[in-house]
Parts: structure tokens; sequence; C-alpha cells
């Protein structure tokens, strides 16, 4: 794990002195949008215009920032529009590599061997992490993003010439509920299990854990109302926080410490998680092997045997009665 600084790779763990044993997730630094014509995007940012094959994710199916936009390419039927590389699970000294172990694809758009090459390529004097998702421009060359939270409302409308048009998972009378929604998720939940993993004193790991499983309850009970979050479709804010729920007892449980309670022990939470993996074309974008294997194996300060637990046994398959 490290990061780039102008340019060159340093193998650096994060920085939470500064902060007080606290995790901090930095922004994200490339913030282009894709739109339908090319236009800026929401905020102004530079637009670039949709097309099919004009544009490549860089993934890992560990991630579950990353694993958000392999839903959307999933559901919005962008899969034949938008190519992917999948990097190995394993983040060790030079971050995220390319290589040929099961599940991987490498890339075949700039032939690197490593990420960070990639985003040098973009910017020779970048400095600042280098993570997934990167959605990538073959003709300009360069990164339009490496926001998940954009990259999805990208691939929601601004590829609808070429996908599903007919699935909007932020339809405009939900905005308002999803973004409050995600701001609260987000924290709480998506960040939150970081927060509490990544913390390197107690009370920076007390305060996310207790905000984590107080929303958690929250979600329990919401989930008794309705099928999904907002209603009886699923939204952006339903997958949101699927990628996260599906890691949480394999993962987050027991390697972020966030072990008050299981999914498995939410009645509601986790009938709504089957659910949502049940979803046609959903559980192929999901890969505990490289799940496991990256949590419990790259971060060597948390586990340093890199010893990966062999459960939970859980039957993902089995009727979710949410219907
Ligand atoms: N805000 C970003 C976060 C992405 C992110 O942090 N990805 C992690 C993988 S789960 C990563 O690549 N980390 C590498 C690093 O921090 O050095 C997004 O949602 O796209």
């Amino acid at each position: 794990m490290g990061l780039l600084v102008d340019g060159v790779w340093r193998d650096e763990w994060y920085d939470t002195k500064s902060t007080g044993g606290s995790f901090e997730r930095k922004a994200s630094s490339f913030r282009h949008w894709v739109t339908a014509d090319g236009g800026p995007g929401p905020d102004g940012q530079k637009g670039f215009p949709a097309a099919t094959g004009r544009y490549h994710l860089y993934v890992s199916l560990a991630c579950p920032w990353a694993h958000r936009t392999l839903i959307y390419r999933k559901l919005k039927r962008l899969e034949d529009v938008i190519s992917i590389s999948v990097v190995d699970w394993l983040m060790a000294e030079e971050g995220w590599v390319f290589s040929e172990r099961e599940g991987t694809i490498p890339d075949t758009v700039n032939g690197c061997r490593r990420l960070h090459e990639v985003y040098v390529k973009a910017d020779p004097h970048y400095t600042g992490r280098v993570t997934v998702p990167v959605l990538w421009d073959k003709e300009t060359g360069t990164i339009v993003s490496n926001e998940s939270a954009e990259i999805i409302r990208m691939l929601n409308r601004g590829f609808d010439a070429f996908g599903d048009a007919s699935l909007d998972l932020a339809p405009d009378d939900l905005l308002p509920e999803i973004d409050a929604l995600n701001a609260q998720i987000y924290e709480t939940v998506n960040n939150g299990v970081y927060r509490c993993g990544f913390a390197t004193t107690q009370a920076a790991y007390e305060k996310p854990f207790h905000a984590l499983f107080e929303t958690l309850d929250g979600l329990e009970e919401r989930l008794a109302r309705s099928r999904y979050l907002l209603g009886e479709r699923f939204t952006e804010a339903d997958w949101r926080l699927f990628t996260t729920l599906i890691r949480f007892d394999a993962v987050y449980h027991g390697h972020f410490k966030c072990n008050a309670r299981r999914i498995a022990d939410y009645p509601n939470l986790f009938g709504y998680m089957l659910d949502l993996y049940q979803t046609p074309g959903i559980a192929e974008t999901v890969n505990f092997h490289h799940i496991k294997g990256h949590y419990y194996q790259s971060h060597k300060t948390i586990n340093p045997t890199g010893i990966v637990p062999l459960g939970p046994d859980q039957d993902l398959g089995r009727p979710h009665g949410r219907a």
C-alpha cells in the first residue's frame, strides 16, 4: 500500500498520527464527468461524451467502492459498452497490480503492470493515493474520474443511448431522499467500517463503532416496513449499502472489529441483502476469494499473519422472504 508523490511511487501505510488515531479518507482527485452529449457535469465539471468502446473501468473485485460500478455496468447492460480490467486482490508494496491470477483481467488498454502507472499516464505529476475504481478515456488517454459515487451517476443516465435506458436508479423525485440516506450510510456504514478498522487508538475506534450499529439498527427497522430502502423498487441507495453488507460478516465483523452484531443477526437486513444478492446478474459481481484474500492479506498492520479465516459458512442462495 502506498501513494504517488509528484508522480513517484512511495510505499507508505495510512497516516493516522496527525488525526489522533482516526482514519480520514481523502477526497478523490479526478472529478470529470461523462455525459450523453459531452456537456459539463452537474457541478460544471468538464464533460466527456458518452460513446461505446471509448471508456474503460479499472476495478478490484475486493473493493466495495469499485463494486458499485460493476453492479451498475451489469444492471444498466453496459458490459459491451464499457470494457474492464480487474486488478489482483493482493495490495502490497506496489499497490494495486495486474496479474494472471483467477478472476483478474489484465490492463489491455495501457499495458501497465501496476495501477499507479495508469495514474501517471493521466498526470505525470500526480500526488495522492492510487485507488479503484478508475474510469479511463481511451480517446484522450486520461482518467475521467476516480470517484465511485460520481461514476455510478454517470453510468445511470449518461450511457442511456447504449444501455438499458428504462432503469433509472436515481429518479428525480427520489433524489433528495437518496442523497440524504447516502450521506448517513456513507459516513457511518460504508466508510464507518473503515474508520473502525483503520483506527489506531481505542477512542478513534469506539466512536465510529457506535455510529455504525446505531445506523444498522435503524435500517433494520426501516426494512421491516418496505422491501427496499425507499419502497418497492431498488435505487442507488440500496446498491451503495449492499456492497458493504455483503462484505460485512466475512470481513468487517472480524477484521475491522465491527462485531456488536453480524448482518445475519438482523432478520430484515439479512433478508434484504440476500434479495439484492439474488437480483439477476449481481451474484456474479461478488467474489469472496478476492474479498477475503484482499483484506486479510493486504492489511498486515491489522492481520500480520495473513491468515484468511475459513468462515462464515453462509448460504446466500436461500429464500430471502422479502417479495
Ligand atoms: N472515494 C473513493 C474511494 C476508493 C477507495 O478508497 N478504494 C480503495 C479500495 S477499497 C483503494 O483503492 N485504496 C487504495 C489506497 O487507499 O491506497 C471512491 O468511492 O471511489
